[in-house]
């Protein structure tokens, strides 16, 4: 199938790439002149593992890149995958989305042909009609049918591309059969060889299973950090009792980490969007309202953990990890950035370090040192505090011998506790 991606992002790119590479002729817009530049040399515009590769393999052949809309209506369909970032109130701020609504909505004004405009963007169910009426705006009197329908991305940064082609399931929101089959046809590759749910609903009820499914994840983890807190206190090993619970599969063994809490571009943003939709709807929902409060918690917890060792004032310190997971250079809503902030605060001289996100918080604190190992940022360090659970902090060892005062706070128990340093857990 011919089929156009709005957006070049995390998730824009992966399904771009993975869509060719599931054998559709695809073509990339994106507003970023660079995004588009950067596609069509075949290098993919995000760090994402195997995507460089299969943007390489397909880029000048069934896949291409763009600034413009002119094409749109040759494709079958369009993919939406444009950011909804978070408004101050957590609300999300769908006039990107619109905005690429209505482009797509003016180039389909002509369209002789049948043309399904699909949302992969996460918005709140009340969003949707914007969405449509911004694509309707320009493609209301277009001869062929043109229709929206939402079809929520599950993928996570760092696996997007193995997310992406093997997932467990996919969910396709749509108001007509129509609709459905131009979904069946584009996920037809994929499902052929893969055993994954297959949800037909609603467009509305599709993307509150997205909600649902993020706020699920992040209550599960603010649980086990809560827990986990209270472990510390008894001095027992949350890790150990997250083992032991994680038997059971009423609970599940997965996103039972508890540490420094959670991060990124969707939980943070999610979480706090489904909140300010239910309240704008008339209803608190408690139980979510305590998982960003726990959440918010945790980074102050690592710093006092911390203060409890050093007195970080005037004090070289180390920061391990920047991004908010590892596998990727993403930092946005990172843990590092309170983290980070804190340690500001208590005057210290803050020096960070990651293998991939470096230039992304540079950005957002140009002041701090950056280093290219953690061996460099531990050499004098009046302490370390780790924040992203990169394998290679885990590896490190006669590393911790060049600090000034070796002492490690773990967010991520990814260190192990070994002679000369003095050792705190977060959670045990
Ligand atoms: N990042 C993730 O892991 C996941 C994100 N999502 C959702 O997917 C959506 C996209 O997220 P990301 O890919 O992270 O965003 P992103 O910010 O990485 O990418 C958005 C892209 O859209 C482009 N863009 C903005 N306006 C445009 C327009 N009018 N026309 C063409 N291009 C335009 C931007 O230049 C940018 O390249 C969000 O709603 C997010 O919540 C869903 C699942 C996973
Ligand atoms: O909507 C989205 O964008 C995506 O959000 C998350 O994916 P992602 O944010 O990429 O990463 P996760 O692996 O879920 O981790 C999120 C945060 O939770 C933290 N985490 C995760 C698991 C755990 O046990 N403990 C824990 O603290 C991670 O360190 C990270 O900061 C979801 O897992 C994806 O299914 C979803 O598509």
């Amino acid at each position: 199938m011919n089929i156009n991606v709005v957006g070049s992002g995390y998730v824009g790119t992966t399904l771009a790439a993975c869509l060719a590479d599931l054998g559709h002729d695809v073509t990339a817009i994106d507003i970023d002149e660079d995004v588009v530049a950067e596609l069509n040399a075949g290098r993919a515009p995000i760090h994402e593992p195997g995507l460089d590769e299969l943007v390489a393999e397909h880029a000048g052949e069934n896949l291409r890149a763009t600034t413009s809309y002119e094409n749109v209506a040759e494709a079958d369909a369009t993919f939406l995958a444009i950011q909804t970032p978070s408004r101050e109130d957590g609300s999300i701020d769908v006039a990107p989305l619109e905005a690429a609504a209505e482009m797509t909505g003016d180039a389909l004004a002509d369209a002789e042909d049948d043309h399904l405009v699909i949302v992969k963007s996460t918005i709140t169910p009340p969003k949707i009609d914007a969405v449509r009426d911004a694509v309707a705006e320009g493609a209301g009197e277009a001869a062929g049918r043109v229709e929206v329908a939402t079809n929520p991305e599950f993928l996570r940064e760092g696996t997007a591309v193995e997310d992406f082609l093997d997932p467990q399931k996919v969910v396709f929101g749509t108001d007509s059969e129509w609709a459905g089959a131009v979904l069946e046809d584009i996920y037809a590759p994929l499902l052929a060889d893969h055993d994954a749910h297959v949800v037909r609903t609603d467009p509305e009820t599709a993307t509150m299973i997205k909600y649902a499914n993020n706020a699920f994840l992040a209550t599960k983890i603010s649980l086990i950090n809560d827990l986990g807190n209270v472990c510390k206190e008894f001095g027992i090993d949350a890790y150990e009792v997250a083992d032991a619970i994680g038997l059971d599969d009423r609970i599940g063994e997965r996103f039972l980490r508890s540490g420094v809490g959670w991060g990124g571009s969707c939980f943070p943003k999610d979480v706090a969007a489904i909140i300010a939709a239910a309240r704008e709807s008339g209803y608190d929902p408690a139980v979510l309202e305590a998982a960003v409060e726990v959440n918010d918690r945790q980074p102050e917890r690592l710093l006092e953990l911390f203060d409890e060792h050093v007195d970080a004032e005037g004090k070289r310190v180390a920061v391990l990890g920047l991004a908010f997971k590892p596998g990727t250079d993403d930092t946005r809503n990172s843990r590092a950035i309170p983290v980070i902030e804190g340690l500001q605060e208590r005057g210290a001289d803050v020096v960070g370090y990651d293998p991939v996100a470096t230039e992304n918080m540079r950005d957002r604190f140009p002041g701090i040192e950056y280093v290219d190992s953690a061996g460099e940022a531990l050499e004098g360090a009046s302490g370390a505090l780790v924040v992203t659970d990169w394998d290679e902090f885990g590896a490190l060892d006669e590393e911790f011998d060049a600090m000034a005062e070796p002492v490690v706070v773990d967010g991520r128990r990814i260190v192990d506790r070994r002679e000369g340093i003095t050792y705190e857990g977060l959670t045990w």
